[in-house]
């Protein structure tokens, strides 16, 4: 059975209280990205602050909504999305950044995600691999719509979650093998979402914009990567508009 917070509970990692949390949650790795949400909200309010989880609560169009960073990784991440899941949200939205795995998913990009590859480390710990990572159906819908009107490429398909952002210097770089199978993008927390709502009896989705191309560096080293670009400060945009009417859909 799940477990449910009462409303005069703190989150112990996050800190925030319960009560002060609606029940629709964007979330996303950098508390920047938080910051620069947040101030598209009407009257937004910090209700925690702890380590690299930020959270806010206010309204988008007149619906109350949350939106909470979750840092790097599968294993800190997993920390915010169950503190939330605890506290009785209904629903999360993930917005974040990723690499394109398909040479037409190209810098600039959005990608709705339908599910992910678990090659993260946390959901493991969590059920065995057979259980899917798959997107609640009427968030994808919704996160579809609303990213086809952003006016950036918009694909959709399955995202990668692996757990290291930079490749090992002695094991197989295993993601042209994902890349074969049409695996559109990486990242490194949708499957770790997926997994713990869906265990949670939580709808949650994700659109991640594109930063780059991992494959198509020529070392695949990712020294090449560099996310503070227009290009993809314009897709981090459309992917924050396309997040948020999405959670209030
Ligand atoms: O931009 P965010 O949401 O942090 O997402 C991506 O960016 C980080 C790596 O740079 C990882 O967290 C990855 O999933
Ligand atoms: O994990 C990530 C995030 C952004 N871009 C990438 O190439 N990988």
């Amino acid at each position: 059975m799940p477990v449910r917070l009462s409303p005069e509970e703190t989150l112990p990692i996050l800190q925030v209280k319960v009560s002060d949390l609606a029940p629709l949650t964007l979330v996303a790795g950098d508390p920047a990205r938080v910051e620069r949400i947040a101030a598209l909200l009407e009257n937004p309010r910090r209700i925690g602050a702890n380590r690299e989880y930020v959270t806010y609560t206010g309204t988008y169009r007149g619906t109350p909504v949350n939106v909470c960073s979750h840092g790097v990784g599968s294993a800190g991440a997993g920390v915010a999305f169950e503190e939330l899941c605890r506290a009785g949200v209904t629903r999360i939205v993930r917005v974040g950044t990723a690499g394109g795995l398909q040479p037409d998913v190209l810098d600039g990009s959005i990608v709705v995600a339908t599910g992910a590859v678990r090659a993260d480390g946390l959901s493991q710990r969590m059920v065995p691999l057979g259980f899917p990572a798959v997107a609640d159906l009427d968030v994808t819908v919704a996160l579809r719509a609303a990213a086809a009107k952003s006016g950036v490429d918009v694909h959709t398909g399955i995202v990668l979650t692996a757990d290291n952002f930079y490749p090992s210097p002695v094991l197989e770089n295993d993601q042209r093998m994902w890349q074969t199978v049409g695996v559109v993008a990486v990242e490194m927390e949708v499957a770790t979402l997926l997994t713990v709502a869906a265990i949670n009896g939580v709808q949650a989705g994700a659109v991640v914009a594109i930063d780059g191309n991992p494959l198509a560096n020529e070392d695949e080293s990712m020294a090449e990567y560099q996310p503070f670009r227009d290009v993809v400060d314009t897709a981090v945009n459309a992917a924050i508009l396309a997040g948020l009417e999405a959670l209030i859909s």
